[in-house]
């Protein structure tokens, strides 16, 4: 973690003020609570803000006043923040129904406003420390909450939560290890705002009489008797208010330097990207013996929750170690035809099938994680979202080996060190020490195809693997897939736009259309433009050529 101004002021401000007044409360009890026959005297040197009616020395009142205000903003903040974290993260693994159920609640209360919420649970739980503390933590709830639900709903889209849930992640770790230290950085803000909300409105509570009364006082009963006397004595409030200030700005300078030193994207930088080299490691032993298509789909239907159909009965095989394209406009159906084969399909969509199978593992029962990550493994478009940024790559990389295969983090780390130099990245160990954000996009790639391959799938989907990445980093990614196809009897499905692309890499190509499946072509088909379907000729002729356009400046 990097230091920073608001961080190194904020903890200045916290640890003195938590420091004086703890001090305070346990060297100056008796002068903030004894009765003196020195009262309401004025500051001076044996009383710096003076004395009350009683005799109390008002800046020992203020102190050890201060301290009880920290304690409960501390303890408010704690049950707030778990329970908040603990509903926002649980709604979004319950089933639908309930998450949307638990979801508008949670809207609902969230829209009324915090501290009149605490207002009415104190003058239901009535007064007294702990009835505040509860009242304050209550109201606090919901705006974490909802804050959770938000993030982890976010987070659930992302790419390294799928692969987690593809490679059957157990749900604990899911959260523990991919949804929480992801929400890090706002969740420190809120943190820092429920302390600072929480302390103002115990005072504001204490201050109108709802919450810790005489004789006990914390910074809003002290204002409160302060006011009677404004006049005569306006120091008695300095203190009081002094300190709620310094506590709150203080929390609200940590919360902000947490969160700045904890985005990594503000504070490193990407390394520029090693150039692989041109060696070739040798083919891994092939199964020579024929056999049936690795993927077999027959009649694959994916429907809306209403019914509508958005795939329209499509069916294909890929064979051990081919590369099958599918290429067709957005929308046409390519990704959710991926989706079904990974089981992975947006909720709210359903797939049925006469037939469903990779390699011997039959999609239409009920396949285990572990079938289900032994049969396939997806690599995404955008590498900068396929990996967890908050855990370094060698954590991430060595999961599905440590998850599936049982094997100890020494073992994972020795097959993925190898399975990334087969994909020439140069310092495997390098690249496993660091974090995700420290990669190239190229880089970040390379390794989740390492990783794909980590589970020795028989399907490998690649949807639009290129897309994000620039031209040359591109033009290696494809080298290792043609290489994967060349030297392994993994099957790829291979989805791009890019007919260009698909004509050099794949063997065999899918043209879809509306979520059906227009024309299959092979790759000389494709070459020599052989197509009979007018919707093929039009995506073959939108590919930009630079040829075809004489005459257009760069
Ligand atoms: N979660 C969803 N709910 C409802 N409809 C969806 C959902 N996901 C996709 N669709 C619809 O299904 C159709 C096919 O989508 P799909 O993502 O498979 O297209 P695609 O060919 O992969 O497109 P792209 O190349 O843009 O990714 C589109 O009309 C899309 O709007």
């Amino acid at each position: 973690m990097r230091w920073n101004g608001a961080l190194i002021a904020g903890t200045l401000l916290l640890v003195v003020t938590g420091v004086v007044v703890t001090i305070a409360s346990l060297t100056m009890l008796e002068s903030a609570e004894g009765l003196s026959p020195d009262v309401a005297q004025p500051a001076s040197a044996a009383h710096w803000l003076g004395t009350d009616d009683f005799g109390r020395d008002l800046l020992a009142r203020a102190l050890v006043g201060a301290q009880a205000s920290l304690l409960m903003a501390l303890a408010a903040t704690a049950i707030s923040m778990t329970a908040g974290v603990l509903i926002g993260t649980a709604i979004w693994t319950a089933p639908r129904r309930i998450r949307e159920f638990a979801l508008r609640i949670v809207e609902i209360t969230v829209s009324y406003p915090e501290l009149l919420v605490a207002v009415v649970l104190a003058a239901i739980l009535g007064a007294g420390r702990w009835q505040l503390v509860l009242a304050v933590a209550l109201a606090n709830i919901p705006a974490t909450a909802r804050l959770a639900a938000n993030l982890s709903g976010a987070i659930h889209q992302r790419d390294f939560v799928t692969t987690a849930r593809l490679t059957g992640v157990p749900r604990r770790a899911l959260i523990g290890r991919h949804l929480l230290p992801n929400m890090a950085e706002p969740l420190l803000i809120q943190l820092a705002a429920s302390f600072s909300t929480g302390l103002v409105a115990m005072s504001a509570l204490s201050f109108v009489g709802l919450g810790v009364q005489t004789p006990d006082y914390d910074l809003g009963r002290l204002l409160a008797d302060a006011l009677p006397a404004i006049y005569s004595r306006p120091l008695e409030v300095v203190g009081p208010t002094l300190l709620i200030l310094l506590l709150s700005i203080g929390a609200m300078l940590v919360g902000d330097g947490l969160a700045a030193a904890a985005d990594p994207r503000v504070t490193r930088r990407a390394p520029s990207t090693p150039r692989p080299p041109v060696t070739t490691r040798p083919a891994r032993e092939q199964d020579s013996s024929a056999s049936p298509a690795t993927v077999e789909v027959r009649d694959l239907v994916v429907r809306r929750a209403d019914g509508t159909p958005l795939v329209h009965g499509v069916s294909f095989d890929i064979g051990r170690g081919e590369i099958l394209g599918v290429v067709g406009e957005s929308g046409s159906g390519k990704s959710l035809t991926a989706l079904s084969l990974s089981r992975l399909l947006p909720e709210g969509l359903t797939a049925e099938a006469s037939r469903l199978r990779i390699a011997g593992t039959d999609l239409l029962g009920r396949p285990t994680r572990r079938e289900l990550a032994d049969a396939v493994a997806m690599i995404y478009q955008d590498p900068g979202t396929t990996f967890n940024p908050a855990l370094r790559m060698g954590s991430q990389l060595t999961e599905v080996l440590r998850v599936h295969r049982g094997k100890s983090p020494r073992e994972a780390r020795e097959i993925i060190t190898g399975l990334l130099e087969d994909v020439h990245i140069v310092d495997p160990p390098r690249l496993l020490r660091s974090h995700p954000y420290e990669l190239s996009g190229g880089m970040r790639q390379r390794a989740m195809i390492a990783a794909a391959l980590a589970a020795r799938p028989s399907l490998l989907i690649a949807d639009e693997p290129t897309t994000a990445l620039d031209v040359t980093v591109a033009a290696g990614i494809l080298r290792e897939l043609a290489r994967i196809r060349d030297e392994t009897d993994t099957a790829t499905l291979f989805i791009s736009h890019d007919l260009g692309v698909v004509e050099e890499l794949c063997d065999r190509v899918l043209v879809m259309k509306d979520g059906v499946i227009v024309e299959e072509l092979s790759r000389e088909q494709l070459r020599s433009g052989e197509v009979t379907e007018p919707y093929t000729r039009m995506l073959l002729e939108s590919v930009p050529r630079l040829s075809a356009t004489p005459g257009v400046g760069a």
